[in-house]
């Protein structure tokens, strides 16, 4: 039985001669060709009931590949890798592994609502007299898609969406991830532009030390955000997210962003706002970010204060001394600031929520901090900050995770000293120092020498915790004998002064009198 492809040919052939008769025919006698012109066009659909739409991989700019032709390339890599019998290795660029496309005159069929098409990976173009490694520049390929007319709804209105959805679906799972931050551009004077290399980051929400409970909210979390685009439509709002990340140094913030974009598959862009210039650049930036992406802000309050100012780490701790060279030193650099960035708290509200926010669509929002009490309420407000993740100490919890991640250890008769130590006897260590801990310092290195390791190490912080709060408590009671003799000093001052003032009111009354 003739297959499909051999019925077409023999169709198509028969009618590319009755076409090129027409053509001569039309040549020589053009005025009598125009009155066959809708014979032949009723002619061609009786016997050919399908119909057909080319895809082109170059319309309109050259060089330019077509995304629509690219969306189909990335569906029809789905099937045709195991259907058809040639395929085509393709390095798109962007994408993290090979895409593997029907070749050249291969054929294959698809099905959407019980209606068959046949997809054809075609090219067209002069053939070449002279052997050349590289593709001649007239050679043009396209897609054919074949279906039967009496189709023509179901595909026009549903199937294409679908394929295109599709597509771009594959495309994006099958893209090579980019981690961008912005750096001044040299080209371009203070200018700060994107620049970006290939995220790999290996966190995940499986390596995560936290509590499961916590761990599977911020999952479900994301899920629900990634999937509510009617929804975030319907309310009319910008379908973004904002999430705050608190806690103490070590304790998992960037990690956890890193196991966010593995986990919803999206690139980051991490924001240094100290090379921000002013806010619309900041605006700038964010307009040039995509969608599907994580935009990041770390240690939010060492690039913003309260009134919008901004300043650096060392001056936020120059200005809780009273050291006067220290105040000195903070105007100089204020001066030279002056030249360098005026991005605003007004302007960073702006970015996450102004009007601009929602272009691009699907985006997330991370601020991370270690003191959340410094923040603008302004900054962190629901709806800006929807929601606030507070990274901390090590529970017992989260130190399963790690010793099953560092150690393959899901059971040891230590772990009930560890459960005592990390929540009866409270000693707060971060997960980053836990892992130190647990990690293997020699080749073949017991599991159980790492716990041993890590229950001394929390046994120290126990009398080093203790150490410190003895030295507060100690400083803190200096500090107190310190102010009260100020204060003893500052009354007697003034007593005395008070003494000499009336003295001296004394004398001058006696010298009035003696007038
Ligand atoms: N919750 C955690 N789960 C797994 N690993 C962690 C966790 N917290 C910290 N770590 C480990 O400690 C290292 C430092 O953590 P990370 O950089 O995420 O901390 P951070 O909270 O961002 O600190 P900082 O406030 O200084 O930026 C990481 O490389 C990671 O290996
Ligand atoms: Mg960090």
């Amino acid at each position: 039985m003739a297959t499909m492809g051999q019925l077409w040919a023999n169709t198509g052939s028969a009618l590319a001669t009755l076409m090129f008769v027409y053509t001569i025919f039309k040549q020589w006698f053009p005025h009598v060709g125009d009155h066959f012109e809708p014979f032949f066009q009723r002619l061609f659909s009786r016997f050919y009931p399908y119909i057909q739409i080319t895809f082109h991989e170059y319309s309109g700019e050259r060089f330019q590949r077509s995304e629509v032709y690219l969306g189909i390339q990335s569906y029809l890599s789905k099937d045709s890798s195991s259907r058809a019998k040639k395929l085509k290795a393709n390095t798109t660029k962007g994408s993290k592994s090979l895409v593997l496309s029907m070749d050249d005159k291969e054929e294959i069929t698809d099905e959407f609502e019980n209606v068959t098409v046949w997809w054809q990976s075609k090219k067209e173009g002069n053939i070449r007299q002279s052997f050349s490694f590289y593709p001649a520049a007239d050679e043009k390929r396209y897609y054919m898609l074949r279906f039967h007319r009496r189709d023509r709804e179901v595909i026009i209105e549903r199937y294409l969406e679908h394929v295109m959805k599709e597509g771009k679906t594959i495309e994006l799972k099958n893209r090579e991830r980019k981690l961008y931050s912005n750096t001044p551009g040299q080209n371009h004077g203070n200018q700060t532009k994107w620049s970006h290399v290939t995220f790999e980051h290996p966190a995940t929400f499986d390596t995560l030390a936290m509590e499961e409970k916590k761990k599977e909210e911020i999952k479900s979390d994301l899920v629900k955000f990634s999937k509510s685009k009617d929804y975030y439509k319907k309310i009319g709002k910008a379908w973004k997210r904002g999430y705050l990340l608190f806690g103490p140094p070590g304790t998992g913030k960037s990690t956890m962003i890193a196991a966010m974009a593995n986990f919803l598959e999206y690139d980051v862009y991490d924001l240094e706002l100290t090379t921000v210039m002013d806010n619309t650049q900041l605006r700038r930036l964010l307009i040039e970010t995509s969608t599907k992406s994580i935009i990041v802000i770390e240690d939010i309050d060492c690039s913003l204060n309260l009134t919008g100012q901004r300043k650096n780490k060392k001056e936020e701790e120059d200005e809780d001394g009273d050291d006067k060279e220290a105040i000195e030193k903070k105007m100089m650099k204020n001066e030279g600031d002056k030249k360098e960035s005026k991005v605003t708290l007004s302007g960073l509200l702006n970015f996450i929520d102004g009007l601009w926010s929602a272009c691009g669509g699907e985006r997330i929002i991370v601020f991370t901090t270690n003191f959340v009490d410094k923040l603008d309420p302004a900054l962190i407000r629901k709806g800006r900050m929807d929601k606030h993740i507070e990274m901390s100490y090590c529970g017992f919890e989260a130190f399963k995770v790690l010793a099953k991640n560092y150690l393959d250890v899901v059971e040891s008769e230590l772990f009930d000293e560890i459960k005592m130590l990390l929540e009866v006897e409270e000693i707060k260590m971060t997960p980053a120092d836990v892992g130190e801990n647990l990690l293997p310092k020699s080749e073949g290195e017991e599991g159980e020498t790492c716990l041993r390791r890590l229950i001394e190490a929390l046994k120290e912080e126990k009398e080093e915790a203790k150490r410190r709060v003895e030295e507060e408590v100690k400083q803190k009671k200096e500090e107190e004998e310190e102010k009260k003799r100020r204060k003893e000093k500052k009354a007697e001052k003034e007593a005395k002064e008070e003494e000499e003032k009336k003295k001296k009111k004394k004398i001058e009354e006696n010298g009035d009198v003696e007038h």
